[in-house]
């Protein structure tokens, strides 16, 4: 015969109850590893969207339309307003230079 186990939900806590806490310089030093990591993951999608976008474009300009399209730009700059606010609108802006160059 089988006997039911029970589990107890730990409460949640981000840092775990048995690790000491860590000095502060330990606590930079971890989170800047993390930093640097994510900062080469956004400059790896910055690069793939500059290279979906080339495609984008090319595909237009093939066929007889222009590389920009503005009503388009307004819908991405809308996005990241929304999302992040001023700061938004000018990290989009800066994508849209990368992705189109200047107009
Ligand atoms: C990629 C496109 O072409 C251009 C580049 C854009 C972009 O990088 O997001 C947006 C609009 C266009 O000016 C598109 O029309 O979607």
């Amino acid at each position: 015969m089988t006997t039911a186990t029970t589990t107890t939900a730990s409460p949640a806590s981000p840092v775990s109850e048995t690790t000491a806490p860590a000095s502060p310089e330990a606590e930079i030093a971890t989170a800047r590893e993390r930093i640097d990591a994510l900062d080469a993951e956004i400059i790896a999608l910055v690069r793939e969207r500059m290279a979906v976008s080339a495609t984008v474009q090319e595909a237009r300009i093939a066929g007889g339309g222009r590389r920009v399209h503005l009503s388009r730009e307004m819908e991405i700059l809308t996005r990241f307003r929304t999302e992040l606010g001023g700061h938004g609108t000018t990290l989009a802006m800066t994508l849209l230079e990368l992705s189109r160059g200047r107009v």
